[in-house]
């Protein structure tokens, strides 16, 4: 029998074969010296560096994104020093000026006396996977938009509009500050509709809300798409006058857009009804008695002839 039971071949031309194969790159550091003892040559078809350009570790760390390179080199130094096995993922540059995504697996080699020796390493590179990740988490942030905003107008979604609405009550509460609410409808949108089709419809409500985004102009001012035709703008520490003033710098941004009515016996422009209440609210009172007032404001003002604002 062999006194080599595992089987394992003597000959270091069989291991360089296979390191050599390997899409990985094989690389091996003296850790005393700071000095590649060795690179894989695939190093030079995926960055077009040449194997004999990698002498020192040096060579690594300046040929790595700036961004990546002192979190990589102060990670992998002290897994080092530690005598701890690691993973990095970085950028590598290439000859060319562009970067690669490389994952660097590295394995910490003792002496006898238990020092750190040497550091080997495979390279891996993962341009795809975080080419794919990149394209998950970029996914994943529009969803998330998705779940608060309109998906037609991009103006906010009613689930947010609960949230911000909440938050508002809670801080006029609070601060015992006036919170204003304008509810607006289009005024006879079905007619809209049926005269100038529903993609028109479509566009229309993206105008009005872009609009509307404009009319209410401080910073803490919220806009969202209530439901169909029906829009809402909360205005936090605005009282009734200035919400009023609000209301109308809307109405009339929606005047000079001067967006046709169509072959109407309604009225020749598009217009819309508002309806204004203002509070400040006590912990007693509830946002959907608030809201609930809002709403027959905006009905009256349909009721009274439409193009118009209610507020008492
Ligand atoms: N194009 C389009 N139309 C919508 C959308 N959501 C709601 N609508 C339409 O809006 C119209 C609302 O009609 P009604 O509730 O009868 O109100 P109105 O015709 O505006 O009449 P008043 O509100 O009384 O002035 C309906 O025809 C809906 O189909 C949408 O996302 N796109």
């Amino acid at each position: 029998m062999s006194d080599n039971p595992a089987g394992l071949v003597e000959d270091s031309s069989v291991y360089r074969t296979l390191l050599e194969s390997t899409k990985a790159i094989p690389w091996k550091i003296n850790w005393r010296t700071m000095r590649f003892e060795y690179i894989g040559p695939q190093i030079e078809a995926l960055l077009g560096w040449p194997q004999d350009s990698w002498l020192t570790v040096d060579d690594w760390a300046t040929r790595m994104h700036p961004e990546d390179r002192e979190r990589v080199v102060n990670f992998c130094v002290s897994q080092s020093e530690a005598g701890v096995d690691h993973e990095a993922d970085y950028r590598a540059l290439t000859e060319r000026g562009e970067y690669v995504w490389l994952r660097d697996v590295v394995h910490v080699l003792r002496d006898d006396n238990g020092d750190v020796e040497a550091l080997i390493g495979f390279m891996f590179d993962i341009s795809e996977r975080k080419k794919t990740e990149d394209e998950l988490v970029a996914l994943q942030k529009k969803l998330e938009e998705y779940s608060y905003k309109d998906g037609l107008t991009g103006v906010a979604n009613r689930r947010m509009f609960d949230t911000v609405m909440n938050e508002n009550w809670n801080d006029a509460i609070r601060h015992q500050s006036s919170l204003s609410v304008i509810l607006l409808d289009i005024d006879n949108f079905k007619a809209y509709n049926d005269l100038n089709g529903h993609l028109q419809g479509d566009e229309c409500l993206k105008r009005i809300a872009t609009l509307l985004e404009n009319g209410a102009q401080r910073p803490r001012d919220f806009v969202a798409r209530f439901g169909g035709e029906e829009f809402v703008i909360i205005l936090p520490e605005t009282d009734t006058p200035a919400a009023i003033s609000v209301a109308e710098r809307c109405r009339q941004l929606l005047l000079e857009e001067q967006l046709p009515q169509g072959d109407s016996p309604h009225s020749k422009q598009v217009t819309m009804s508002m309806g204004i209440g203002t509070v400040i609210p006590s912990r007693h009172d509830r946002i959907a008695d608030f809201l609930d007032l809002v709403d027959q404001r905006l009905y009256k003002a349909k009721r009274d002839g439409r193009n118009r604002i209610v507020f008492d």
